[in-house]
């Protein structure tokens, strides 16, 4: 469950009075979602999603993501907007958090991805590259590959050897590898970097909202491309690849996005990347999260499994 902070009515009540958007009719604490705390408030006008930031995202990032979502509107990319209240004030002080009030978007997230679908996301993810191409500012990724060897540094040898016996020295070689291997001179865009199906909201078919822009940051696009074909052409456990729903992602990607020959020939590489930066992340997590908190672990393996397809001789095969 997503609400790490309360919100009484009253309190809904006096952000409202900010606002020139109707009075409270409800609010309701949504459980999805592991990093900020999220209710659906409804006004006598419209619903929004109000957000509380929790500790994880740094709140001088707000303005950033801020920016990057008015240009992504600008440009007619499917992404909620930041609501400003009759002063022009987007960024609002609730319950001791940083909140915003953001623009509703209906549609839902499956579980279960299709090519039809797969085949919009990527459809989605090279339009918003597109244009992105215009938006200059560049903001370091904390995650990116520079990084992992030092969160993995973070996660204790104990914990992670009792969580899966050989587990370090199949990340450390991971680690020498891709060090050894990774891709510098491709393009690099504004980026999602976490556009998992819990990230994106559809209407049938259609994709009607890309959500969930706090580790958007400077990246080499053909890794976003990555992170999205890992997120979505695996089971959830990892255990079973969808060579279909993959290539159909690509081939929506390249239908709208720009893929160049390089891009697609670091695929593999950049594919191993993203599944070892969730393993890690997910590892870290499991051995810092007790396990009796409300937040639900998720499996670091579901990555591992990713990591050795992706290694492994179908994997290459997946980017031809
Ligand atoms: N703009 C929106 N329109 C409609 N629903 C939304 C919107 N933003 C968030 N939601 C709903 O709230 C849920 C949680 O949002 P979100 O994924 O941003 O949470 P989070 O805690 O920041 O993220 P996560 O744990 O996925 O990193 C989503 O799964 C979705 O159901
Ligand atoms: N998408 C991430 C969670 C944080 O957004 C994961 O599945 O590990």
């Amino acid at each position: 469950m997503a609400v790490y902070t309360q919100v009484s009515a009253e309190k809904a009540q006096a952000l409202l009075r900010l606002y020139d958007v109707g009075s409270l009719v409800s609010l309701k604490g949504i459980a999805e979602g592991v990093e900020n705390s999220n209710f659906l408030l409804e006004t006598t006008q419209a619903r929004f999603i109000l957000t509380l930031y929790e500790n994880r995202v740094d709140p001088d990032d707000l303005p950033y993501f801020h920016r990057l979502l008015a240009h992504l509107h600008e440009a007619r990319c499917p992404v909620p907007r930041f609501i400003e209240d009759r002063k022009g004030q987007w960024l609002q002080d609730v319950a001791g958090r940083k909140a915003c009030l953001i623009e509703f978007l209906p549609g839902i997230s499956v579980s279960e991805p299709t090519e039809a679908r797969a085949a919009a996301v990527g459809m989605a993810l090279g339009q918003m590259h597109n244009a992105l191409k215009s938006f200059t500012e560049i903001k370091p990724n904390p995650l990116g590959q520079a990084s992992w060897r030092s969160l993995f540094g973070k996660c204790d040898a104990v914990a992670t050897e009792q969580f899966q016996p050989g587990l370090s020295s199949r990340i450390e070689r991971e680690l020498d590898w891709l060090d050894a291997n990774w891709p510098t001179d491709l393009p690099a865009v504004a980026s999602h970097t976490d556009l998992f199906p819990d990230n994106v909201l559809f209407n049938g078919d259609r994709v009607g909202g890309l959500i969930d822009f706090y580790f958007a940051c400077t990246e080499l696009r053909a890794y976003d491309l990555a992170v999205t074909h890992a997120a979505w052409s695996f089971s959830n456990d990892g255990g079973s690849c969808n060579t279909e729903v993959g290539k159909a992602l690509l081939d929506g990607y390249a239908s709208c996005g720009e893929l160049l020959a390089e891009e697609r020939h670091a695929l593999p590489v950049l594919a191993r990347g993203a599944s070892l930066r969730f393993l890690l992340t997910r590892l870290y997590d499991w051995i810092n999260t007790p396990a009796d908190a409300m937040v639900t672990r998720k499996d670091p393996l579901a990555f591992l499994k990713r990591l050795e397809y992706y290694s492994g001789v179908e994997g290459l095969g997946l980017f031809l």
